[in-house]
């Protein structure tokens, strides 16, 4: 069978399972089977698959029917222009996740940070945004926490292909506890966190390709989906300049609840759209004192 014939026999496969992308995903998976891209594949269009390779590309078509995400099964995903490795220790990187990223450059960008501005990341899974802020930033260093060993392994090793590891400082622990060990207050100009915010009993209803392969540790936010976000707050603002701002990732549902994280006196907030127009992204800055 040759690459034309094998990827139309995958589409409808794929198309038969209810797999919405089935035309991009034949080809991606594909593409990874035989180590080129989608072009690659109309290139090479009527070359004959070795046996080895049909076999590994059929592995391949019935896992992702069964529901395992095409970026688990390929080991990659884009986000913010950069390819970021993924495994099953941590959750694939969201485009809804950018606008957070752009966010902060924006605020950064502004210039009046002066020196070698010190962010964090909390809960940093494959390190896409502390990644992200070392590569597009010019200056500063990224303090990275996450309470999974395994999590912050797979973060390291896509700081080091993006040649950002020298900027970024890894961290195991608990939400902000690792930098409060090494930072005195007052340290950072913005906390970025994307933590597990889906309320436990909505886990079960998620999609099977989320709910059965994506770390729970990473979706995970309690009862109302801010019990992690309710801890970090009151930290995020010790160790924030005055002024400083915190970024955090939301489901839209919970808006209504963020009233009583942010106190008038101390916190000023907004919260923006994802390109969905879902609202997503919360925007706090510590004011300062009179
Ligand atoms: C929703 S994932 C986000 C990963 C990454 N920041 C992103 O945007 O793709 C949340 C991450 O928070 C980590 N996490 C969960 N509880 C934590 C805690 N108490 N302290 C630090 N990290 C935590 C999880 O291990 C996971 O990697």
């Amino acid at each position: 069978m040759n690459i034309a014939a094998a990827l139309a026999r995958a589409r409808a496969f794929l198309h038969r399972k209810g797999i919405e992308a089935a035309a991009l995903e034949a080809e991606v998976l594909l593409a990874h089977v035989l180590g080129t891209d989608r072009v690659g594949l109309y290139r090479e269009a009527h070359r004959t698959l070795t046996r080895e390779e049909r076999v590994r590309f059929e592995e391949m078509l019935s896992r992702r029917a069964a529901g395992e995400p095409v970026a688990y099964l390929t080991g990659h995903r884009e986000f913010m222009g950069l390819d970021f490795l993924v495994t099953r220790d941590v959750l694939i990187p969201r485009p809804e996740t950018e606008l957070l990223v752009e966010m902060a450059l924006e605020i950064l960008g502004r210039g009046d940070v002066p020196g070698e501005p010190l962010l964090a990341d909390v809960g940093t899974g494959s390190g896409a945004i502390a990644v992200s802020l070392a590569r597009y930033l010019a200056r500063g260093t990224v303090y990275a926490t996450d309470i999974s060993p395994a999590a912050l392994a797979v973060a390291a090793e896509n700081a080091r292909r993006h040649g950002v590891t020298g900027r970024i400082v890894f961290l195991s622990g608990d939400l902000l506890a690792p930098v409060r060990e090494i930072l005195p207050p007052g340290s950072l100009v913005l906390v970025a966190a994307n933590l597990p915010y889906i309320p436990s009993a909505d886990i079960g209803r998620l999609m099977p390709d989320v709910a059965c392969y994506e770390p729970h540790l990473a979706l995970d936010g309690g009862a109302d989906g801010l019990e992690l976000y309710r801890r970090l707050v009151p930290q995020a603002r010790e160790l924030l300049v005055p002024g400083g701002h915190l970024l955090m990732e939301i489901s839209p549902g919970q808006v209504s609840l963020l009233g009583p994280l942010f106190p008038p006196d101390t916190w000023q907030y907004r919260v923006h759209r994802d390109l969905a127009g879902r609202e997503r992204l919360v925007v706090a800055r510590k004011k300062a004192p009179f």
